[in-house]
């Protein structure tokens, strides 16, 4: 659904974006992350058609961003932070200005409503709603023309842990159901639970693409913590024969009450390979 080659953006002396590759398959949820600055936002612009690249191409379902933006245009949708809600107007009234806009039917509304779980609050002013109610009607705007790639540009910044979940949730679903997502986040364990891929960003560049699970798999330690009731914590190293006979011995006479995998988090892995923002 998006093929990345060698893209580029350079404002001036500012590598933006310095020459990226990579590919996102259907239904894929894949997660650019970085620190502020690594190039992120500029990416989604280029390939939504916001910003002209300096150089290589990029190709959404097979249309060129630069040459075919009308082609590209139905097939996918945004959501980014700078994008405004209609504060006066309810819920419902947003939606239905934007379906009319698409020239989507009116009972999308309702059903999009129901998608993000709005439908109770559907007929309040928007500026009653919480953060978090926003930015599902942020989404549920993005759904109206039945996006096949969905752009989200930090889409839980600024939710409670619970408006997040729901979100990530919501997300999750789409993607089940076919939608292929796109995101940036700053958020390590949403990306780790979120994404099929993610491709980590430093200073425009990618310096790490796999799943969450390889990258953690080949930075992690072969070691786990077992904690025995006793209270003692012991680390075995998964690796070595007389662990291996320590552990059985634990297990047979009942006295391991939790074993912990020494695994990094993504967050280790992300540290090591993009380490501080120049
Ligand atoms: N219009 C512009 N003119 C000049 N420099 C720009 C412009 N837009 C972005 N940049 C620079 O390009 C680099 C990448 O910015 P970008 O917004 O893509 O980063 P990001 O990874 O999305 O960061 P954040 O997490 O803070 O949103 C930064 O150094 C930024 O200052």
């Amino acid at each position: 659904m998006v093929e990345v080659e060698g893209l580029r953006k350079h404002y001036g002396p500012v590598r933006a974006v310095d020459g990226i590759s990579f590919s996102v398959g259907a239904g894929e949820v894949f997660g650019l992350l970085g620190h502020n600055g690594a190039g992120k936002s500029t990416t989604i612009r280029m390939l939504t058609g916001r910003s002209r690249p300096t150089g290589g191409s990029a190709r959404i379902a097979g249309h060129d961003v630069v040459s075919e933006p009308e082609e590209i245009k139905p097939l996918i949708n945004l959501v980014f932070e700078d994008q405004n809600l209609y504060e006066r107007f309810s819920g419902r009234d947003n939606l239905a200005f934007f379906a009319r806009l698409y020239e989507a039917p009116a009972s999308r509304v309702d059903e999009l409503l129901e998608l993000v779980g709005l439908t109770g609050a559907a007929g309040r002013k928007v500026k009653t709603y919480s953060t978090g109610m926003k930015q599902r009607l942020l989404i549920a705007r993005a759904l109206i023309n039945r996006p096949r790639i969905l752009f989200l540009d930090e889409p839980t910044r600024g939710l409670d842990p619970t408006s997040a979940r729901e979100l990530r949730n919501l997300i999750a679903d789409l993607s089940r159901r076919g939608t292929t997502v796109l995101l940036t986040t700053h958020y390590m364990e949403e990306a780790d639970e979120l994404c099929d891929r993610v491709a980590f960003l430093s200073a425009g560049r990618i310096v790490a693409l796999d799943t969450p699970r390889e990258l953690k798999l080949k930075r992690g330690e072969r070691a786990a913590t077992v904690i025995l009731r006793s209270r003692e914590e012991k680390t075995i190293r998964l690796d070595d024969p007389a662990d291996a006979t320590r552990l059985q011995g634990w297990m047979v006479k009942g006295d391991i009450v939790a074993i912990h995998s020494r695994e990094g988090t993504l967050e280790d892995v992300f540290v090591e390979l993009a380490g501080r923002p120049l």
